[in-house]
């Protein structure tokens, strides 16, 4: 299995290895990031990207941060502001500012318990993601019908995007294993294309059959009756349920509540943010003009033009069937609110 982000020990050297997710699938490049800068710039043009995978980032940044601090001769404050910048470095997915704080908590006592800290965040990634599959898998099956069933997901929130194997990805893939999944319908995703190039990379190397399509032709697949299911990750879950995701999700949603089918939201509990209460509260990422206007970095669009670029929607939890994380499943419409605590445990799972 392909891993997004790794901790290279080298002493003094030590670093972050990135796969370059900006540049598959014709190019598997990695980057050696040894510095605080080099990792914000990695993390805001989506080289790290997914909400489990900004997680571990955040973590080792912090690592990082310390390493180059000492080699720098910075500050306690320079330190303590090149862990902010990482935090911030984009908005929306709340794990990367939540694996910098869990991190960050430990400065104090030096590098390596930074380290052994980062290490956990990511191990508990893998962990998550493979039980939240499992209890996924068993809800869909049990709701549905124990039959191979048809997929729609949007972006890409496999290996790729997490620390170890996948959320919403996580659950197709045990679907595959269980030989119960017939067929994917990978949303490309515009601007950025995650799923063209990271989603069906990923189902191509996994040998799951599936077809891609224009994110404009989701709510019609939907209602055509071609799909069984909908699944997609998430960037921040808020305490009533609300969900951001990649935008274009909330479309699969409304889609899904008219034709009757699930729709279901998988990520690990770090991606719960109960101290936001509800999706309006959620700071949406509004990235570039070019993204929108250019295709393969040639412009198309009328010069002059300007564009509307928010990089996620946020989905009510009304129009969510089921919310699984690796401790249990919560069904928003059936369970009282709120959903999540502030204390972090799950309410209603
Ligand atoms: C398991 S990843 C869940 C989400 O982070 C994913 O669906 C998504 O929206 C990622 O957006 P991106 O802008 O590519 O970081």
């Amino acid at each position: 299995m392909i891993r997004a982000i790794e901790w290279v020990d080298a002493g003094a050297d030590s670093h972050i290895r990135l796969i370059d997710q900006t540049l598959l699938p014709a190019e598997e490049t990695f980057l050696e990031v040894g510095e605080v800068a080099q990792l914000i710039d990695a993390i805001q043009r989506l080289a790290v990207r997914g909400a489990p995978a900004l997680g571990a980032a955040g973590g080792y940044g912090v690592a990082l941060a310390l390493l180059e601090g000492s080699r720098s001769g910075w500050s306690a404050e320079e330190v303590d502001a090149a862990i902010a910048s990482i935090a911030n470095a984009r908005p929306t997915a709340v794990n990367l500012a939540w694996g910098a704080g869990r991190a960050g908590r430990f400065r104090a006592e030096g590098f390596e318990r930074v380290l052994a800290e980062a290490h956990a965040i990511a191990a508990e990634d893998e962990r998550a993601n493979r039980e939240l599959s499992r209890l996924g898998a068993d809800w869909l099956l049990d709701r549905i019908g124990h039959r191979p069933l048809r997929a729609i997901t949007h972006c890409n929130t496999g290996a790729l995007a997490t620390a170890a194997w996948g959320t919403a990805y996580g659950i197709l893939h045990e679907l595959h294993d269980r030989g119960m999944l017939e067929l994917v319908y990978a949303d490309e995703t515009r601007p950025l294309l995650q799923g063209t190039r990271l989603t069906s990379w990923e189902l191509h190397r996994d040998g799951i059959p599936h077809l891609v399509q224009v994110d404009g032709a989701a709510s019609s697949t939907i209602l055509r009756g071609l799909v069984d299911f909908a699944v997609i990750g998430a960037d921040r879950i808020t305490a009533d349920g609300d969900t951001a995701n990649k935008v274009g999700s909330v479309a699969l949603a409304l889609a899904c509540q008219r034709r009757g089918i699930p729709f279901v939201v998988a990520a690990p509990h770090s991606t719960v943010d109960p101290g936001t209460a509800t999706g309006d509260l959620i700071e949406i990422e509004e990235r570039g003009d070019e993204e929108v206007l250019a295709f393969g970095g040639v412009t198309v669009a009328t010069p002059g033009v300007r564009a509307f670029n928010p990089a996620f929607d946020v989905t009510p939890h009304d129009l969510i069937s089921a919310i699984v994380t690796e401790r249990g499943v919560v069904e928003p419409g059936s369970q009282p609110q709120p959903l999540f605590r502030a204390d972090s445990e799950t309410v209603a799972a």
